[in-house]
């Protein structure tokens, strides 16, 4: 090399000796015979240290040593030495990555646990992974064990994971399978303590029953702890100004909230988590519910919200239109998608007509009435009816309706709950969602005017892994709309006449025919049937 080439090492004190070989590459050459010779060795230690730089740049950290303030690469042979390590470790990585995917399929598959989205997490073995994976402070697991729960259920096992990882999630598993729990026990936990900054979490729920029940259930939880846990009611909802109302969380109805951010300025701005409970049933179209639910997640301006969605059913448009406000959501299914829970037992009953109904109801609670039972029709003028029918028989029996007072409803449910009332009569205003202990049958008076009503409301009875029975009475007018409600027992395992299968499936909107009325006695209708 004609060249001189020491301002390459000027300043630095090279060993001379451990140095040689690169030394003797760099020495003056004699003739420029050698040059072709020298430029090509040259040409060729370019080309290794380019290789080695390369894989270097693809590792996280290229292995250096400094010498005197310079950061000299170590020789090619260190390097490939280096590089025989990182290739092991890598490959040693990726083998206990794949074992872990590996155990994960095998333990989904235990529970059923279908999910699909990018890098979910690991199921939780147990409830004490919550502090060891995730540090769950001892509190919240004493809480757990204090309710009784001492295993997770399959959605907890999965949904937990996901939302304490701060991803969006679509949750969808069977009634009475602890939904609850799997989206207020991440939330407490992402909480951490209580904060006077704003509105911190919110959960929506679709029934004013519901709402009441699922801050019931949070408080239960978060026992010990100093959370501001606030349901959105009317006396709230009439403050004048809510601009600068804060809680750690706010459970409400979609109206109301949406009544409070437009009308009383209440800030949504810090949520930090949202959760659409009963999600379909809030995503209904054509019903005023999904416009409050759109202005209520616009309102939610905060970049790293978790929003997460929940229901026993989910149609294919509520995970359309959901997946417009999330972000790289998890998915996640127990079982099979909008079908009924395996542990209610279902039965079909043709009752020819209405009046039909009533001998047959007569007739189920002489055989064997054994309360507490839940009895869904498809109107409070029905419910009523059926309820004057009822009351004057020695049965304990009470109703429930949009009609009755805030107050009214509280007791009909609190007495039912307490096992005052043996038989609550009821429309779908409690179909979803409300978690009654031990019901041990639910009639459909009238049949539910879709399939997802249908899994809902028998859902009220077989919960949190106990037995339970739902009669569904029919009638001529009934038998089109058979198909959905016969594909649903079926899929739960129930048996179903074969003829019931064979009928046309019809896509159908909502099923509320006009029926003939229940009152058999006139007289006794004016009396007993104030509720
Ligand atoms: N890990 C658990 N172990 C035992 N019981 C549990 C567990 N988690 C929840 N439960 C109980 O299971 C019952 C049903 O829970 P929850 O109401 O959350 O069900 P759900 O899936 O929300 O039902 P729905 O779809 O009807 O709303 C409740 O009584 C609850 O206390």
């Amino acid at each position: 090399m004609s060249e001189d080439t020491s301002f390459l090492f000027s300043g630095l004190h090279f060993d001379r000796k451990k140095f040689a070989k690169d030394f003797s590459r760099f020495k003056e050459k004699e003739n420029s015979d050698d040059l072709i010779e020298n430029l090509s060795l040259v040409e060729v230690e370019k080309e290794e240290e380019k290789k080695v730089s390369t894989k270097k740049r693809k590792r996280n950290a290229a292995v250096s040593e400094t010498v005197e303030g310079f950061t000299v690469f170590k020789n090619s042979k260190s390097a490939s030495v280096e590089n025989e390590q990182a290739k092991k470790e890598s490959s040693q990585e990726k083998k206990k990555l794949n074992r872990q995917l590996e155990q994960d399929a095998i333990f989904r598959k235990k529970y059923n646990i279908h999910v699909s989205g990018n890098n979910v997490p690991c199921p939780l073995q147990n409830f004490t992974e919550l502090s060891s994976r995730y540090g769950c402070r001892s509190k919240l697991l004493r809480n757990l064990a204090e309710l009784g729960f001492k295993e997770p259920t399959p959605i907890q096992r999965q949904a937990i994971p996901v939302l304490l990882s701060g991803r969006d999630c679509f949750a969808c598993a069977p009634t009475g399978s602890g939904k609850t729990l799997a989206f207020v026990c991440p939330m407490l936990m992402k909480l951490k303590h209580p904060s006077r900054d704003g509105i911190r979490a919110v959960i929506l729920c679709p029934t004013r029953e519901l709402a009441c029940q699922s801050i019931r259930e949070c408080k239960k939880m978060a026992k010990g702890y100093k959370f501001r846990i606030k349901l959105m009611t009317k006396e709230l909802v009439r403050q004048n100004d809510l601009s600068n109302f804060f809680c750690d969380v706010l459970i409400s109805t979609p109206l109301r909230l949406r009544l409070a951010v437009r009308k009383k300025k209440m800030d949504l701005s810090r949520v930090e988590y949202l959760v659409l409970d009963e999600s379909d049933k809030l995503f209904e179209l054509e019903s005023l519910m999904i416009k409050q639910i759109d202005s209520i997640v616009k309102a939610c301006t905060n970049p790293s919200i978790i929003l997460s969605l929940f229901s026993a059913t989910l149609p294919d448009y509520v995970e359309e239109i959901a997946r417009t406000k999330m972000h790289d959501a998890v998915r996640v299914i127990i079982g099979r998608k909008n079908t009924a829970t395996e542990t209610v037992k279902q039965k079909l009953i043709f009752t020819g007509s209405e009046e039909g109904k009533l001998i047959a109801l007569r007739q189920s609670f002489a055989e064997s009435l054994n309360p507490p039972v839940l009895i869904f029709l498809q109107s409070k003028e029905r419910a009523k009816e059926l309820y004057a029918e009822l009351s004057v028989a020695n049965i304990r029996v009470d109703v429930i309706h949009s009609d009755l007072s805030q107050m009214q409803r509280e007791n009909a449910v609190d007495d039912f709950r307490a096992g005052k009332t043996w038989v609550l009569i009821a429309t779908d205003v409690i179909a979803r969602g409300m978690d009654f202990k031990g019901v041990n049958c639910v009639i459909n008076y009238d049949f539910p005017d879709s399939a997802a009503a249908y899994i809902h409301r028998i859902g009220r009875s077989g919960r949190a892994g106990r037995r339970g029975e739902a009669i569904t009475f029919y009638t001529e007018q009934d038998i089109p709309f058979l198909r959905n409600i016969a594909n649903a027992m079926a899929a739960s395992g129930c048996e179903v006449p074969s003829w019931a299968l064979t009928l046309p499936k019809l896509r159908w909107k909502e099923h509320r025919p006009r029926r003939d009325s229940i009152s058999t006695n006139q007289e006794n209708y004016g009396e007993t049937s104030q509720r």
